[in-house]
């Protein structure tokens, strides 16, 4: 049967990041993309123009249908707005066996604020901790863990303060930094540094989603840790050298790039 994988996270009506990226992803990578939706959002190319969360008794009934009668092989969480709604997902994956990718989004690429300040304590002590991978990027990780990140060095120094909150693996995503794109995957025992060429483009919307989307396809599929980090590295590169402009601002990857190159 082919792997089922769920996404929890926000709609973006721009369709480059957020649910929309992550059912892309699933279908490039050749699995049966579901969605539990946890806000929606009003975004473009310029921003996100306005966000209103679901209720979390609307975001229980959305997983509570696809675990029941489909089934999940791999989760992803991206955006969840708030606090309540963290702890409600945390707790629904709590109660699977199913691997759990953790985006722990913060804000968008704009700066614009998809998650609330006071959510970030529910993000530390009741997410991560049911976290199979948590891939916090360079901004994430200094809200979670206040650890600064301007070297190679202090890449290993932030995985280890997120490993402290209890997931099995962290992925810290060096793609802020300058130079080459390198982002380092650890248990606290194995180190897997990914290094990719940086790509000089700025359409660039929804790297994040669609990486951890493509970890979580490769997890369904029966790949360990390292092998889906491995390729899911390999997919974004290769979505982000394709990325396009659309409207007047950050255009988004191309999830299709493969099929694209197949022509
Ligand atoms: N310009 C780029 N060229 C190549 N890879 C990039 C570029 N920007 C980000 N990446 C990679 O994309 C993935 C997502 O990282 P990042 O953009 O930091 O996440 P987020 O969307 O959460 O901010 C990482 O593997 C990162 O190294
Ligand atoms: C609904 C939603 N979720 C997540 C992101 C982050 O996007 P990115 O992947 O570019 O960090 C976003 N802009 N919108």
């Amino acid at each position: 049967m082919i792997p089922r994988v769920l996404t929890v996270a926000g709609s973006d009506s721009g369709g480059g990041a957020g649910v929309q990226a992550d059912l892309k992803t699933m279908l490039a990578l050749g699995v049966h993309g579901m969605s539990v939706i946890t806000a929606v959002t009003a975004q473009n190319s310029l921003g996100v123009q306005g966000a209103w969360e679901l209720p979390v008794e609307a975001v229980r009934a959305q997983y509570r249908s696809v675990a029941d009668d489909i089934g999940v092989q791999a989760v992803k969480t991206g955006m969840l707005a708030s606090a309540e709604l963290v702890e409600a997902v945390a707790e629904l994956i709590s109660g699977t066996d199913a691997p759990a990718v953790v985006d722990p989004v913060g804000v968008s690429k704009h700066g614009d604020p998809l998650l609330a300040a006071s959510a970030l304590d529910s993000v530390r002590t009741k997410l991560l901790p049911v976290a199979t991978v948590a891939t916090p990027n360079l901004d994430e990780v200094t809200q979670l863990t206040g650890v600064r990140v301007e070297s190679e060095d202090d890449l290993r120094r932030a995985a280890g303060a997120v490993l402290e909150y209890g997931p099995r693996w962290a992925l810290i995503k060096g793609g802020h930094l300058s130079g080459d794109a390198l982002d380092l995957l650890t248990d606290g025992s194995e180190e897997h540094w990914l290094r990719a060429p940086r790509h000089d483009n700025r359409h660039t919307h929804g790297t994040g989603c669609t990486l951890a989307s493509a970890i979580a396809s490769g997890l369904a599929k029966g790949l360990t840790v390292p092998e889906a980090v491995g390729a899911a590295k390999e997919y974004v590169t290769g979505a982000i050298a394709a990325g396009f402009a659309l409207g007047a601002g950050i255009g988004p990857v191309d999830h299709g790039w493969r099929f694209r190159s197949a022509e």
